[in-house]
């Protein structure tokens, strides 16, 4: 079932067109996340998604309704995360749970959601005394009290220090786990890639590319690089013969072949077809954020900025 259809969204701020002809689909049941640089329309194209905020021209088709002409019906079956200004900062935790799940006809029991999201000790904790990790499970909590069938989560994880926002990632799971749709805006390659089943990229308004994390790192970096030290003389003409290499470099001892498709195992199936060990053993694999720059030209403003393929993602082995 098709959860959210958008064709053709375009939406100007007077004459600055921030989002211009973007279409995309997201099926029930997935985790579909929205990359691009900063400015780039990604929340523009969720607000009017939810309603919030008035599309110029496009259609759009969320559970069936159109947010513009439907979007208080709308809003009572998804759930939108709030931004932090938006809680009193002495509200507590229990107060901000009752009044937000007085908005809606079916809301969960809230009580229940405290419990199943670890923050039963905090129910008459202040919002402003909450560590980053907490006030992140309280959004979520507020964002399915409605029990929403849609959750939308706009850079939720941003300003968390990376173990609070792993434990975030599997709270995100969790909810998808529990049937819930998740579109997901995110500065975090490492985060779409670890949550996502698809990923559109924008860039200046514009649909650049929507694909798995898996697809797009192939599609737009399809080159992968393995190295190796070989346990006797080479013939570089055994790897050179094969499909999946374009290129063979022999410095010293140390062979670095790169090429695409299952390059990995190509070139470790023809060493030992000919009895030879390929001893340091390392496979460069390009990651989401190299499809990311390769796709916009511009470093995820979420990275660490290192360039090249990611070495943290690299397979290292002795052999
Ligand atoms: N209310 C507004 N009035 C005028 N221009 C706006 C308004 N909201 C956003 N813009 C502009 O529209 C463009 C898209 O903004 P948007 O917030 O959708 O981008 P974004 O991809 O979510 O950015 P970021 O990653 O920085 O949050 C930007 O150039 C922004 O400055």
């Amino acid at each position: 079932m098709t959860v959210i259809d958008v064709r053709n969204l375009r939406k100007e701020y007077g004459r600055h067109v921030a989002v211009d002809d973007v279409s995309f689909s997201v099926e029930a049941g997935e985790i579909f996340g929205i990359l691009g640089p900063n400015g780039a329309g990604k929340t523009t194209t969720v607000e009017c998604v939810e309603g919030l905020r008035r599309a110029d021209a496009g259609t759009l088709k969320v559970l069936g309704l159109d947010p513009r002409a439907d979007g208080k019906r709308l809003r009572r079956r998804i759930g939108i995360q709030l931004q932090e200004s938006q809680i009193p900062e002495r509200l507590k935790v229990w107060e901000a749970l009752d009044l937000h799940s007085s908005f809606y006809d079916t809301p969960a029991d809230w009580r229940r959601l405290l419990d199943d999201w670890g923050l039963a000790a905090k129910r008459d904790t202040p919002f402003a005394k909450l560590s980053g990790g907490q006030k992140q499970r309280l959004f979520i909590m507020l964002a399915l009290v409605g029990s929403p069938e849609l959750v939308v989560l706009d850079e939720l994880t941003t300003g968390l220090d990376p173990q609070a926002r792993r434990d975030t990632w599997e709270l995100i799971e969790r909810v998808r786990a529990g049937g819930v749709t998740v579109l997901l805006v995110t500065h975090f390659m490492e985060e779409a890639e670890r949550l996502c089943d698809r990923v559109m990229v924008i860039d200046a308004g514009r649909v650049v590319a929507v694909d798995s994390p898996s697809g797009l790192i192939s599609r737009a970096v399809p080159e992968q690089r393995v190295r190796f030290r070989p346990s006797a003389p080479l013939d570089e003409r055994l790897l050179t013969g094969l499909p999946e290499v374009t290129r063979v470099s022999m410095t010293g001892t140390r062979v670095e072949v790169s090429g695409n498709g299952d390059l990995l195992h190509a070139v470790t199936s023809v060493l030992a077809r000919h009895q030879i060990v390929a001893g340091d053993l390392r496979v460069d694999q390009p990651s989401l954020d190299d499809a990311f720059v390769a796709l916009t030209g511009s470093r995820p403003p979420g990275s660490s900025g290192s360039p090249g393929a990611s070495e943290s993602r690299s397979a290292h082995r002795r052999g």
